[in-house]
């Protein structure tokens, strides 16, 4: 990976739990094209950093990943993506010093945002995009080392990122400066809705209507 950081090694961690309300269809396995959704945000990640690893909710249905992209599942369902995140630095301990973590359904995502993000980290432990007042903590690098302070945040109850961006040394970056290297900010575009779904494949020029999953 091309950055200041270069002996610093990322990992990648992809969620892709949680309950799909808006969509009311599961995110991680809307089609695109040859792929799902999740399948190609893995591809794309996975293209960047190493090793890479997917956390799923407790008995969610999965696509086909690449063998060397281990899944984990919540210990507990719906806890959250701060709980998903612990869960994955756990994982990942001693494997990388910093990972890259990310939702499902960013099917845009780009492996610039990614290095340029870890330029960025320095000697601080979190590196996250941030929006005016509006953090992006699935659009963010967090070390490794910071597996015990969520740990501890989650055992007190605190389950929103901005809780552990507000106890630990972070640095940002901000969409301005995203923008320079994605000027749609393509990288941040969660995919929530049907209609936005629906965009998505006019954008992407996925026409054939006999992939969309659902009728209405
Ligand atoms: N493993 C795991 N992933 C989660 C969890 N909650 C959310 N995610 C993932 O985090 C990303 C952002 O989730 P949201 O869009 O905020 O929530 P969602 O549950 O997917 O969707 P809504 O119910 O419509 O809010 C998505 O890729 C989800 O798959 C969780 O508890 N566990």
């Amino acid at each position: 990976m091309s950055n200041s950081n270069a002996e610093l090694k990322v990992g990648g961690i992809v969620l892709c739990g949680g309950a799909s309300s808006r969509m009311n269809y599961p995110k991680a396995l809307l089609p695109l094209g040859q792929e799902v959704m999740l399948q190609r945000v893995v591809r794309i990640i996975g293209s960047c950093v190493s090793p890479l690893a997917v956390m799923a909710s407790p008995d969610q249905q999965l696509p086909t990943l690449p063998a060397d992209v281990p899944v984990y599942f919540d210990r507990e369902p719906l806890e959250g993506p701060l709980a998903a995140i612990g869960q994955g630095l756990e994982a990942l301990h001693g494997k990388c010093e910093a990972v890259f973590i990310s939702g499902c359904d960013t099917p845009l995502i780009e492996t610039a945002m990614i290095e340029c993000l870890c330029s960025r980290l320095g000697n601080n432990q979190l590196a996250m995009v941030r929006e005016g007042d509006r953090l992006h903590p699935l659009a963010a690098i967090y070390r490794v080392s910071l597996l015990e302070t969520i740990q501890q945040l989650l055992s007190q109850g605190k389950r929103r990122p901005i809780d552990l961006v507000a106890q630990v040394d972070s640095v940002f970056l901000e969409t301005t400066e995203l923008q320079e290297i994605d000027p749609g900010l393509r990288s941040l575009r969660n995919i929530n809705t049907r209609a936005q779904y629906q965009a998505l494949l006019n954008e992407l020029e996925i026409t054939d209507s006999t992939v969309l999953p659902f009728s209405d």
